[in-house]
């Protein structure tokens, strides 16, 4: 497969400010990712503000309450915003890589009480299809060799440090929850091993990162 290539770019203003938006694709797939940029973060000294958000059309358009994309895109947005230097990465792997309609299929599943992972593998497919090689890859194309990374997940910090970007810290990113997103969050604490914080509890999972998480008393 080809690599991904930075193939234009343009102003966007937001509600969240002015940002440059980046369009990548795959030359011969055509598979298209987007970056939205604030200011300058090509080559900085300084660790950049960095988000790597997994395209969610219910949660970052719809306005579900199922998961909590949409809550932490907004937040990213403002977090990057308000230091006025930062970069999204919008991943498009919708559904952990499996696809609207797939994801849709999912939540049937879910509606008849399995979990996000049940559902996943009962369709055939692994619990998280994702590959985050790709944004590695952006970063790369933007300059950004230095991250502060906002995420929850573990395999997001992993996947970059493999690829050569320098997570030097992560920012938990806990917004959006509630009753109708408790057991989606409960499964990605439990089973794939998420930060999340529930009622100021923190699941402790066998996880490298768990330990300097552990939030002071
Ligand atoms: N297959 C599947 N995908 C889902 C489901 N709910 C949300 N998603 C997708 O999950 C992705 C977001 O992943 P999450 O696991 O919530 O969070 P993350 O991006 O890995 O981690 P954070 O950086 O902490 O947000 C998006 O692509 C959503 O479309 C679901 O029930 N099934
Ligand atoms: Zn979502």
């Amino acid at each position: 497969m080809s690599t991904i290539q930075l193939v234009t770019e343009a102003n966007l203003p937001t509600e969240f400010g002015l940002f440059r938006i980046v369009g990548f694709e795959f030359p011969d797939t055509k598979k298209e990712h987007i970056a939205l940029v604030m200011g300058d973060v090509a080559q900085s000294e300084e660790p950049i503000l960095a988000r790597i958000h997994s395209e969610c059309l219910t949660g970052d358009a719809l306005h579900s309450l199922k998961c909590d994309c949409g809550f932490q895109l907004a937040a990213a947005l403002k977090q990057i915003s308000e230091v006025g230097k930062g970069v999204l990465i919008y991943h498009r792997e919708e559904g952990r890589g499996i696809g609207i309609i797939n994801k849709i299929r999912a939540y049937s599943l879910q509606d008849q009480g399995m979990d996000t992972i049940e559902a996943n593998l009962a369709l055939g497919f692994a619990a998280d299809e994702r590959n985050f090689n790709v944004c590695a890859d952006i970063f790369n194309l933007l300059g950004v060799k230095k991250v502060r990374l906002l995420t929850n997940n573990p395999q997001k910090i992993e996947t970059m440090k493999q690829a050569g970007i320098n997570v030097v810290e992560r920012i938990p990113l806990n917004v959006g929850e509630n009753r109708y997103n408790t057991e989606y969050l409960d499964t990605k604490a439990k089973k794939m091993g998420h930060f999340i914080i529930h009622n100021g509890h923190k699941h402790l999972m066998d996880c490298p990162y768990c330990q300097e998480e552990v939030p002071k008393k």
